[in-house]
């Protein structure tokens, strides 16, 4: 048994043989009262846990795809406040991992003990908080493990072999294994040091490993996941909700889970 509920979760489906599936989706994108309809609906598809994004003003690792969405949660009045209230809501009655992606700026804003209090209490099982380096991370991270919230680490492909390793074992819940050099969208394809270095972190992680960045369509997804434990999708699921095409996302994720 590992140390998080989410990590437990994870590996018990892994141990299916399926890949794991996280959609993104942009909390409040659609307006407050869709975060926990997509939720559900994503749930229904076959997701195995939610990346929840907290929409920012200054997201650095966004794609465009990803911005205009937190643009428009934004405006819909999204707060990470409003945000923890929902995911409180659907916790009452749905499993489903939950993880929240947000930027420190907000996280500081809030207050990290207040934070971690409050995730807890609404049910939130993993973190991922992109633009905080490992060198910075120990103040967040006694808070989160205060309340037993795990923290999903980074890995980057532009990274030296040993901070890969550092950042491998540290990572709680699961390993974001970035599989682009750049930020958030989709990509053709992936290139062949991508399968090398998913290869490597599965080796180096006691978590499961995840390939995130660039995947849009079953293919692609299951081939990454051949040389990991599974996929998250962002851009592609954001894009297609806000286009309505509910029918397109249920295909995409029943295709790579099936
Ligand atoms: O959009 P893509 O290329 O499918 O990548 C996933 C990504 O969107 C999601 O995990 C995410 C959204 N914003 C982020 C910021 C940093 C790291 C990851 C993310």
């Amino acid at each position: 048994m590992g140390k998080h509920k989410l990590e437990n979760t994870l590996n018990n489906i892994k141990a299916t043989g399926k890949p794991l599936f996280v959609p993104y989706m942009m909390a409040g994108d659609g307006g407050i009262d869709q975060i926990n309809e997509r939720i559900q609906f994503l749930d229904e598809c076959g997701a195995s846990a939610i990346e929840l994004g907290i929409p920012f003003s200054d997201p650095v690792a966004d794609g465009p795809v990803i911005q205009d969405a937190g643009v428009r949660a934004l405006r819909e009045g999204t707060t990470l406040k409003l945000v923890l209230e929902e995911v409180r809501k659907q916790k009452e009655t749905r499993n489903i991992p939950i993880i929240l992606m947000t930027y420190i700026n907000p996280i500081w804003n809030y207050g990290y003990e207040q934070f971690a209090k409050d995730c807890d209490t609404a049910g939130v099982d993993g973190i991922i908080i992109p633009d905080i380096p490992m060198e910075e991370e120990e103040d967040i991270a006694a808070a989160l493990a205060g309340q037993s919230i795990a923290f999903i680490r980074l890995a980057a492909m532009t990274s030296p072999d040993e901070r890969l390793e550092k950042i491998a074992q540290e990572s709680e819940g699961f390993l974001y294994a970035v599989s682009v050099s750049g930020t958030t969208g989709e990509r053709a394809q992936h290139e062949e040091t991508t399968l090398h270095y998913l290869e490597k972190l599965t080796k180096l992680s006691f978590v499961p490993v995840l390939a995130g960045f660039g995947i849009s369509n079953p293919k692609q997804a299951k081939h990454l996941a051949a040389y990991c434990d599974g996929v998250i999708v962002g851009s592609k699921i954001v894009h297609l909700f806000a286009e309505g095409k509910q029918a397109e996302i249920k295909e995409l994720i029943g295709e790579t889970v099936q």
